[in-house]
């Protein structure tokens, strides 16, 4: 596969011939793919083609799912996230995740901000970083005189701001968002993609999305996958192409590629 047309940055994550599997089913195969430095990349492609298989193996989400094997391997800042002696809870930290459904813990909007840092023992003003936190996330005017109230008394959009914010607190080096906008109405969605191009200037940012308008709005880098019948009627993804998003979307190098975001599949 060719590899990408220049990119002027570091890279975060390199993922080497990573497959993997869920019990004895292949999901996702061969893949090859680095992941840039303040820079937001889009796993896109059909159902069923991996994105979110991938997008775990980041933060080695994969491992809380009994029967999950990874082949390959993935390098953070150059070392191995699958080594014996990661700790997983440390990678998380470091690697953040929003999920597609916003997902606030049943507590006051201040907690849920101050959740991570507390049991990290943060030292410091707790209130200082709340507030940076919920300002970093674009909710701080909207929350500053409820903090007390109960992040479920939150519209949808401002739950998965809050979620933002939570992240945030953590300090992370990549956030990782697994559909973050698909349960939200179109203003909420233009705000948290809004709230995306503010937060790379900080983070490096990897996001799933089915929607193709929202890769090509939010983002710098694209992977297309596809999917694929394997011998015995199961279907396992491969990446097709990737590069800049520009050049995925007007110039692609493969004709599936050219075919799904024409919208002729998916
Ligand atoms: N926990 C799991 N156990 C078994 N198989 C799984 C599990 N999660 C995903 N799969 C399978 O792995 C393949 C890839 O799924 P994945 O959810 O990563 O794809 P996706 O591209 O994110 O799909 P979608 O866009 O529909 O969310 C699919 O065949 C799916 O059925």
């Amino acid at each position: 596969m060719p590899s990408p047309s220049a990119v002027d940055t570091q890279t975060v994550l390199n993922v080497e011939n990573v497959s993997v599997h869920y019990g004895s089913v292949l999901a996702l195969r061969n893949v090859y793919l680095d992941i840039f430095k303040n820079k937001i990349t889009a796993l896109i492609g059909p159902s069923g083609c991996g994105k979110s298989t991938l997008l775990r193996c980041f933060n080695r989400m994969n491992d809380l799912i009994p029967g999950t094997r990874i082949e390959g391997r993935i390098l953070y800042r150059g070392t191995d996230l699958y080594d014996k002696s990661v700790d997983p809870v440390e990678v998380r930290r470091r690697v953040g995740m929003v999920f597609q459904k916003p997902n606030p813990f049943p507590k006051t909007i201040y907690d849920n901000v101050a959740f991570g840092a507390r049991l990290q023992d943060h030292q410091g003003s707790l209130d200082d970083l709340v507030e940076e936190s919920l300002r970093s996330a674009a909710l701080w005017e909207e929350v500053k005189d409820i903090l007390q109230q109960s992040a479920l008394s939150l519209s949808g959009g401002q739950q998965q701001r809050l979620c933002i914010a939570r992240t945030i607190a953590i300090k992370p080096e990549v956030i990782l968002m697994d559909e973050p906008c698909s349960a939200l109405d179109p203003i909420s969605t233009l705000r948290v993609e809004e709230l995306m191009q503010q937060l790379k200037q900080h983070y490096t940012i990897v996001i799933v999305t089915h929607n193709m308008q929202q890769a090509s709005r939010v983002a710098d880098m694209t992977a297309f996958f596809n999917a694929e019948e394997a011998e015995g009627g199961n279907r396992f993804g491969y990446l097709v192409e990737y590069d800049q998003t520009a050049r995925i979307f007007e110039d692609p190098q493969q004709e599936t590629t050219k075919n799904y975001v024409s919208g002729r599949f998916g």
